[in-house]
């Protein structure tokens, strides 16, 4: 069993995050994805919407993708999460010796921050997604998956244009915009 792990916050999941994902099937030899939503990045302060809200429009955007699982196992933990725990139990969980870790370039200045980053190095090749072919001198160590989608869920939490929401959830994010509940 080889898989890749793809931990965000996904805070909202956006179309950027649904090119990695069909990019990381067709070019990684995997059995499995699996999608990791963070409760809260042990970066990050706060969230905008909650763990279990981005964990269910996950599961909506990749219901057709069979090889795709959704992770809810540190939503579940409802506290921040370490991705070398997150790591730790996948690795049991799917009994696998292949595990990719796909970050984006951006998540790379802070990596030697994160938690047991030196024992994480040895359970994960890390795959590095850039952004319209951008490659820093800091990717060159890594596998690379080039993504050409210039958008992230900072900007949508601002503006929230529906151009770069999943067609699975756009009325879901139209119904939490208007305040209902999902
Ligand atoms: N358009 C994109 N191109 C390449 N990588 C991306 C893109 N959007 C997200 N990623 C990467 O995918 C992972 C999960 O994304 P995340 O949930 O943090 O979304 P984001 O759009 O980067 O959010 P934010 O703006 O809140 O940081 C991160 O490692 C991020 O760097
Ligand atoms: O384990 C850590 O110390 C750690 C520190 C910062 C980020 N991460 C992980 O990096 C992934 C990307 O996070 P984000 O918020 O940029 O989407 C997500 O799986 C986080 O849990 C992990």
């Amino acid at each position: 069993m080889r898989i890749a792990i793809f931990g965000g916050s996904f805070d909202p999941v956006h179309i950027g995050h649904k090119a990695i994902v069909k990019t990381a099937l067709s070019e990684l030899n995997i059995d499995k994805l699996i999608v990791v939503p963070t409760y809260l990045n042990p970066f990050k302060k706060s969230f905008y919407l909650k763990p279990q809200t981005r964990l269910k429009l996950l599961k909506k955007v990749f219901n057709n993708f069979e090889k795709v699982d959704i992770c809810d196992y540190e939503v579940n933990k409802e506290k921040l999460s370490y991705s070398f725990d997150t790591v730790s139990y996948l690795k049991k969980l799917y009994s696998t010796n292949k595990i990719y870790f796909i970050l984006g370039e951006d998540n790379l200045k802070n990596l030697d921050k994160w938690y047991k980053i030196e024992e994480l190095k040895t359970l994960v090749e890390f795959v590095v997604v850039t952004r319209n072919g951008f490659k820093s001198k800091r990717t060159e160590k890594f596998k690379i998956l080039d993504i050409d989608i210039n958008i992230s869920s900072s900007l949508l939490r601002e503006n929230m244009n529906l151009d770069y929401i999943p067609i699975e959830i756009k009325n879901d994010i139209l119904n939490i915009r208007k305040g209902k509940s999902f």
